[in-house]
């Protein structure tokens, strides 16, 4: 089913933008040459990273405030981050260019994250309200088991998939929305549990179908 897939970098909005790309390239600079080109692949890439990169602070800061103001609890806040910045992430791939190095500067977004996530984790420096938006308990440590396993498929998606296989896509709606509305749902409606896991319902498991196949097809 896959192999009948249309890669993502061709699909229509992704086509669309690469063709607008090359007429500005084109258009703007009468006497183009492939160094121009590259200069303007590293400048786009380089301004795209400094943006994703400034939304995903704001996004963590966000739900740091929310969580401090008591306006949503922390387990909620961590469910929401968990849903949105993957899938954010993922949108956000269409910013950078059509060169080979883009999906380096990309992966630098949760690699940063993941070192933050490290030096919070390990207490080298304090940041109560990252630990507050992000774990389940308020313990530094939590930062080093789901929010560094969830960066790390980040970085590992966008570096071996990125526009190129549907793959990578899938892999982080299932884990961003699947995931995280099995846990929503689950918690509320599921009362009646799975055989063989106590822990999960089948509530949440069939939204985790449900959601992750449906944000899925969304971004295919
Ligand atoms: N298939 C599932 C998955 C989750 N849940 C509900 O969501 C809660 C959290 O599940 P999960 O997200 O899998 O576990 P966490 O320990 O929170 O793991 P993570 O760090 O990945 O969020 C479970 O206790 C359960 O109530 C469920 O009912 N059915
Ligand atoms: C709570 C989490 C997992 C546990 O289930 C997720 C932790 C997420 C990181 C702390 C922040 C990750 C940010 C993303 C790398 C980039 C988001 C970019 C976007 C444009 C907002």
């Amino acid at each position: 089913m896959l192999a009948r897939m249309t890669p993502l970098s061709l699909t229509p909005t992704f086509s669309l933008l690469l063709h607008r790309h090359r007429r500005l390239v084109h258009s703007s600079s009468p006497s183009f040459t492939p160094v121009a080109a590259a200069g303007g692949a590293l400048l786009q890439d380089a301004g795209a990273t400094a943006a994703v990169l400034a939304g995903a602070y704001c996004l963590v800061l966000a739900f740091e405030t929310l969580t401090e103001r008591e306006v949503i609890k922390q387990n909620l806040s961590r469910k929401l981050v968990h849903i949105s910045s993957g899938l954010l992430f993922a949108i956000s791939w269409p910013i950078f260019s059509t060169s080979k190095e883009a999906r380096y500067f990309a992966s630098l977004v949760p690699l940063v994250n993941c070192l933050r996530l490290v030096i919070y984790g390990l207490s080298l420096a304090p940041d109560d309200g990252l630990i507050k938006s992000v774990t389940r308990e308020g313990n530094p440590e939590e930062l080093l088991r789901g929010p560094l396993y969830y960066v790390l498929i980040l970085i590992f998606c966008s570096l071996v998939f990125w526009r190129e296989s549907p793959v990578g896509v899938i892999t982080l709606a299932m884990m961003c929305a699947g995931d995280g509305v099995a846990d929503i749902m689950g918690r509320r409606f599921g009362s009646v549990k799975l055989p063989y896991n106590q822990q999960k319902s089948w509530v949440g498991s069939i939204s985790m179908f449900i959601f992750g196949f449906l944000i899925s097809i969304g971004y295919v």
